[in-house]
């Protein structure tokens, strides 16, 4: 969601960050910017003594780093972006400049001289609005720095080494990431927080404030490299005081070939023109006051969405997540032969999902991002790669044929796969292939939900529990690690306990959990004393759950409990969107709101109906049975 207009500004252009940082790209993607992630190949070598003071160093880089996006994608006939926004974080003490330790020793060496101490963090920051004119690039820069102060505390030899063993260090200014780990050795930060961890995003937006909203140039008061901007703040600004930033565009000697050239470029104004290889004033330039619409950043997304789901699910599809697991950077070329595919095409979709956030760009190639790496990936404990397939195979074609939906009144699996619906049912069942993938997809979701579920409520009271349709035992094998005293009976179709062996979780003691087969329908229940129906009951129209709910009250003996998760839905039918959105594609079955769950409960003899929303994909309802038979 775009919070302010000054964001908005940009919705509709095409803005790339020169960036590799990951750190940048949450910051910028928090605040709802929809950008291009293009990691500059800028070598961080400028002279550091031709610069008098240490921020110089941190613009200048920064400036050379968008600088050279800029060109290298007008050069290789990308379309050539809007804006290229470059930025560089620098640590300074002593006015020694500290920037990424190159190895565990320079680690050392600099978080010693931190120590105890306090310290500047400087961020350079560059944007550049680029135009394309008879092939020619024209470039304005407008760059400006933060500054922030952080004190370490005393820090013994012992920790700063546990400190670097962790890896942490290493890819970071002054070799410290103070959002994680390294926030345990600061005593205080004074300013912006943001701007230590590589981004000064305040300041970037009142920097975007006084270049498309501030009235006229004769008001702009250019301070030489100033860390406090013209405006004060970016709130309350309408599009009716809009104006282009080129109005107050001034021009100034900048060379940007790479060079910094020590004495001119630090005695000009902070913002400049640049036309590939000269200076070019910008004073003359058509200026045109532009009033736009407020641009429905929600609708574009939503738009925008079918592109970035389905690359997700073909980057899934074909395993790129896993072969990127635990390697360093991979050549897109390497990863289209492992993948079997064409370069052109691996490449378009590395970079889709590299502007997704999924994975990361730098020179070197690609890699996983964290959590690609622990999501997607088809073997980590919380992989998400069965729901993800199952999406593209089944949700998808179904999906496809939404209008239909509609109009009919009915879920189209004849138009999507050819077949009605009970024979697809018999699908999941029956098809080795379709049956894996569907376990798979709900053991996804199982493997998600299952810890909130678990300890929604303290079930500690109970001994014994019966997960009817309990699947490949996931949330089962949960409970039994939060409730050592549990013993739990996953009850599933035999088709389903046959393949379940597959999903057991390794280093777990697992004899807990039993796995006997049957169908809830028709034959009788285990015994439990806390009976646990998990993504059961929105599937089923209400003569089946009469049935179920039936048998469930009967076997359940004073003082036994059932346990439902489900998506709750709110009193109106409209939150969380992602179950609304499920009941696009069901049947027969409808989710449920918290009153109507309690109302069904109670129906069966339930009663001290109780509601967790866990802010999870599942939500937790508990119930007791009191003495009553129906
Ligand atoms: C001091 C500090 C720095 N950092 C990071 C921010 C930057 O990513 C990094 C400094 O290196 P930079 O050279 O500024 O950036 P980068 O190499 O990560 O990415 P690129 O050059 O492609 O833009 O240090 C933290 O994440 N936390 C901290 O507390």
């Amino acid at each position: 969601m775009v919070l302010n207009p000054v964001l908005g500004k940009l919705v509709s252009k095409r803005v790339v960050l020169a960036s590799a940082s990951p750190r940048r790209q949450e910051i910028l993607t928090n605040v709802g910017l929809r950008f291009e992630v293009v990691p500059s190949w800028f070598k961080e070598t400028l002279e550091k003594s031709s610069f008098t003071a240490p921020y110089e160093y941190a613009v200048e880089t920064a400036k050379q780093k968008a600088l050279e996006v800029a060109n290298r994608m007008h050069i290789k006939h990308m379309r050539t972006p809007d804006i290229v926004i470059g930025a560089d974080t620098i640590v300074s003490v002593d006015k020694q400049i500290l920037e990424k330790p190159v190895d565990k020793q320079d680690a050392y060496r600099m978080l010693s001289r931190l120590n105890g101490k306090e310290h500047s963090v400087f961020t350079g920051v560059a944007i550049i609005h680029c135009h394309s004119k008879d092939n020619q690039l024209e470039m304005e820069v407008t760059d400006f720095y933060e500054e922030t102060k952080v004190k370490f505390s005393e820090l013994s030899e012992e920790l700063l080494w546990e400190y670097i063993h962790s890896g942490e260090p290493m890819d970071k200014a002054g070799g410290y990431g103070i959002q994680a780990l390294g926030g345990m050795l600061v005593e205080y930060v004074h300013g912006d927080f943001l701007n230590v961890v590589g981004f000064p995003l305040n300041h970037f937006c009142k920097k975007l404030a006084e270049l498309y909203y501030l009235p006229s140039k004769h008001n702009i008061q250019h301070k030489k490299y100033d860390s406090i901007p013209s405006v004060d703040t970016f709130e309350n600004l309408s599009d009716g005081e809009s104006s282009n930033f080129t109005e107050r565009k001034v021009a100034s000697k900048l060379d940007h070939s790479g060079m910094h050239s020590s004495g001119a470029a630090y005695t000009s104004e902070n913002t400049s023109a640049v036309r590939t290889g000269f200076t070019v004033p910008l004073e003359n330039q058509n200026a045109v006051s532009q009033s736009a619409p407020k641009l429905p950043s929600k609708i574009l997304e939503l738009m925008d969405g079918f592109r970035a789901s389905k690359a997700l699910f073909v980057a899934s599809k074909l395993k790129i997540f896993d072969h990127l697991k635990d390697k360093g950077p991979t050549k897109a070329v390497d990863i289209a032969n492992y993948v079997g595919a064409s370069v052109c095409g691996t490449e378009r979709l590395l970079d889709a999902c590299a502007s997704l956030g999924l994975l990361e760009k730098t020179p070197q190639g690609y890699s996983n991002t964290d959590s690609a790496n622990t999501y997607l990936t088809s073997d980590g404990k919380y992989s998400l790669h069965g729901y993800i397939i199952h999406s593209n195979d089944h949700l998808w074609p179904l999906f496809t044929n939404l209008e239909f939906a509609v109009k009919e009144g009915s879920r189209q699996n004849h138009r999507a796969f050819g077949k009605k619906a009970d024979d697809l049912f018999k699908d999941y069942y029956h098809r080795q292939e379709v049956k894996q993938r569907f376990m798979a997809a709900m053991h996804s979701i199982a493997r998600l939900t299952a810890r909130d579920v678990a300890t929604a409520f303290d079930l500690s009271q109970f001994k014994s529990a019966c997960d009817l349709g309990g699947c490949t035992g996931a949330l089962a094998y949960e409970l039994v690690q939060v409730y050592p005293n549990l013993k739990v009976t996953v009850f599933d179709l035999p088709e389903v306990i046959a393949n379940t062996s597959y999903f057991q979780p390794s280093g777990q003691h697992t004899a807990p959990v039993t796995f006997v087969s049957g169908d809830f329908f028709k034959d009788n229940l285990p015994e439990a004393d806390l009976y646990i129906l998990s993504r059961v009951l929105h599937d089923w129209p209400d003569e089946k759950i009469h049935v179920l709910l039936s048998k469930i009250s009967a076997v359940c003996k004073p003082g036994s409990a059932l346990l439902v998760a489900e998506t709750v839905l709110d009193e109106q039918k409209t939150h969380p969107s992602v179950a609304v959105l499920q009941s696009l594609s069901m049947t027969e079955g409808k989710q449920r709101s918290s009153s109507e769950y309690k109302q069904l409960l109670e129906k069966y003899g339930f009663t001290d109906v109780q509601i967790k929303i866990t802010g999870n994909l599942l939500d937790a309802v508990l119930c007791f049975k009191k003495n009553l038979s129906l």
